[in-house]
């Protein structure tokens, strides 16, 4: 069993809820390999568990920094900034003094956004893939990453649960972000003229019911921004791209229609990871509480053969809110480890 614990810090103020919170993400691993199980919509696999969180605002939890004001210039295409690709790695070094946050996209990505909101004077850092973010923290070429790791529509993003359990980053706390996609094209390219949308796959999946209404075919690319950037930069005439209002003002693109996600509430929650945890103290009262489900028992069984148990491994990722230091969070998971073979 693997848990990913978010830890938090002592050295902010901390407003703690009584508010129970746990996720539970179930991977099936198939010898040393792991299988993808269908994603679950975020609602529905939440379970009431445990314990305490401290809070930003309604949607950040965990570190806290200041507010930055919002650059309303348009960008130059020269100006934005390259990508850092695994190979740029070793050449990389911190010399700033702002924090230093990697995401994954280009300039305009959700994550882009959601960096800033969980740490609002930062320097955000965009990389090429996931694992090129981790790497950057864990080589001390940045201090933070952002990255998405469930979204309200689309499900869990399972490459992020893979490499955090491959890297030994640490969550130091959560951002949620609302996802408002839209449909961007060249100026002069009109909605019935567009044959072809690139996004990331998420964002696709979060406009399912638009796009399929339109007929298009749809592409996967690294993220929505970058999408927005190639419709721009190959000057696309029959192809749009699913990416954010601001995508389409920093990469030159019109805006099509707005709010094309196929429920207005779609949120993108994102984990903030540093290469050290932040324990809280103790002091504070909260409370851990178990109880097992009576009704819907977490037993894998297989619908396909008369509800016979499958014979899969499961690993079951419990994210928790506690302090470390607290004795009653270190019970719970002594308890835990007496009958999972792995924690
Ligand atoms: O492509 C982007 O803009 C991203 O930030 C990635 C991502 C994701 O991985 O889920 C983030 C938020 C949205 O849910 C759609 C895409």
């Amino acid at each position: 069993m693997a848990t990913a614990l978010n830890r938090l810090s002592t050295n902010c103020i901390l407003e703690l809820q009584p508010t129970i919170k746990i996720y539970i993400e179930q991977r099936a691993i198939k010898g040393k390999r792991i299988v993808r199980t269908p994603s679950k919509p975020y609602s529905k696999c939440r379970l009431k568990v445990s314990v305490m969180a401290c809070i930003q605002n309604d949607d950040t939890v965990g570190e806290i920094t200041k507010k930055k004001k919002k650059n309303a210039q348009p960008l130059e295409l020269e100006t934005l900034r390259r990508p850092l690709s695994i190979t740029d790695l070793p050449n990389s070094v911190n010399q700033g003094s702002r924090l230093r946050v990697a995401y994954q996209g280009v300039q305009g990505a959700f994550s882009e956004a959601a960096a800033e909101k969980a740490y609002p004077n930062c320097e955000a850092f965009p990389c090429e893939q996931f694992d090129t973010a981790f790497n950057a923290v864990e080589q001390w070429i940045v201090d933070r990453a952002v990255l998405p790791i469930e979204n309200s529509l689309g499900g869990s993003i399972h490459r992020n649960y893979d490499l955090l359990l491959q890297h030994s980053l640490h969550i130091v706390g959560e951002v949620k972000l609302a996802i408002k996609h839209c449909l961007l094209a060249n100026h002069g390219v009109r909605l019935e003229d567009l044959k072809r949308v690139l996004s990331h796959p998420q964002a696709l999946t979060q406009c399912e019911s638009t796009l399929t209404k339109l007929g298009v075919v749809r592409e996967a690319i690294d993220d929505t921004a970058g999408a927005a950037q190639l419709v721009f930069v190959h000057k696309l005439q029959d192809t749009g791209a699913v990416a954010s209002a601001e995508a389409a003002r920093i990469h030159g693109l019109n805006i099509l229609a707005k709010n094309i996600q196929d429920d207005s509430d779609n949120i993108t929650r994102f984990l903030m990871l540093a290469r050290e945890p932040i324990i809280p103290g103790t002091d504070r009262p909260f409370k851990i509480e178990s109880r097992p489900l009576h009704k819907k028992p977490l037993r894998a069984s297989d619908v396909s053969n008369n509800g016979s148990p499958k014979y899969f491994d499961y690993l079951i990722y419990v994210d928790f809110e506690a302090s470390m230091a607290d004795p009653k969070s270190q019970n719970a998971l002594r308890h835990l480890k007496e009958f999972a073979t792995f924690l």
